[in-house]
């Protein structure tokens, strides 16, 4: 066989492998082929195809991804340390490790916190294939509610904390702005109510439409409703607002808002 024709099947089958293994990390955790998931969990299913269901789940996720980053850039202390709660599979970390590196910054500390096993092993798959001193990141199996938070700068919880026990949010916020050194900043997102029941109908109508146009099926749609049920819970963006305020934080502000999602940016003002 000529050697082009070599040349090109073995593209070919590069392309093809590439195809399939974008479909085998495609979400389908709420197909009707699936059985149905009661209660929604960050397990070896979820984690496998992550990516996939946060970009098609999560209103302009890539964006909100590259703005957290450019704002944790912006407010980084040389020699503090940087904590994403709740870092699932590594994307935030990725792209501050690329902005760090972009920016000439090498005195950083990246500590990634989940409690999900799945998504530890992820991450550190995912960062892997950037070059990094290994000293310098950490990504931690644990529970946010128990970890320290020491000699921070930037503190970045995106969509996580609506996974937290209502209950529990207020000590989480005060232990964080406690950790934070002067001039440090929070980053949060989440999925948000409205001040009104009427105008939070039409905002979560808009989500349910941004689903279908990615793809996302009726009955998958449903199943995943009702398996976020009593597990991810939103707060209305004034109580949210309300909440980094007594729990210290003496500047709050959106930074990106889309119908039902927000994201807060909160400072720890100097002394
Ligand atoms: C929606 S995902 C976060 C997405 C991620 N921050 C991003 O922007 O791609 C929520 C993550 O929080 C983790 N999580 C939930 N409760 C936690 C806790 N108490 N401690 C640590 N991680 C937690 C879950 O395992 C999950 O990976
Ligand atoms: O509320 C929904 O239906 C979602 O799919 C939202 C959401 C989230 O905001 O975290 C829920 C679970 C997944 O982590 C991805 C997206």
């Amino acid at each position: 066989m000529k050697i082009h024709k070599l040349l090109y099947l073995y593209l070919m089958l590069e392309k093809f492998l590439e195809k399939v293994l974008v479909l085998s990390r495609k979400d389908k955790v709420f197909e009707d082929t699936n059985p149905i998931v009661r209660a929604f969990e960050f397990n070896e299913n979820v984690a496998h195809v992550f990516d996939d269901m946060a970009q098609r789940s999560i209103p302009h996720y890539r964006d909100v991804q590259s703005m957290a980053a450019t704002l944790a850039l912006t407010f980084y202390q040389e020699g503090s340390r940087i904590y994403d709660l709740g870092c699932s599979t590594g994307t935030t970390i990725a792209l501050l490790l690329n902005g760090l590196k972009d920016h000439n910054l090498s005195n950083y500390y990246i500590k990634g916190i989940d409690s999900s096993a799945p998504m530890c092993r992820e991450a550190i798959e995912k960062i892997s294939s950037i070059d990094y001193e290994k000293d310098r990141i950490l990504i931690e199996e644990g529970d946010i509610l128990e970890e320290p938070i020491e000699n921070a700068s930037v503190v970045i919880m995106n969509y996580t904390l609506q996974f937290i026990d209502p209950l529990k949010r207020e000590n989480l916020i005060k232990k964080i702005y406690r950790g934070l050194n002067h001039n440090g900043i929070l980053l949060v997102s989440d999925k948000t109510l409205q001040s009104h029941t009427d105008i939070s109908r039409i905002f979560v109508d808009n989500y349910y439409n941004l689903k279908r146009k990615n793809g996302y099926s009726e009955l998958e749609i449903s199943r995943k409703r009702e398996a976020l049920e009593n597990v991810l819970i939103p707060y209305p963006i004034r109580e949210e607002e309300e909440l980094f305020r007594i729990c210290g934080f003496e500047a709050v502000d959106l930074f990106y808002s889309w119908y039902n999602f927000s994201s807060f940016i909160c400072l720890k003002k100097g002394q």
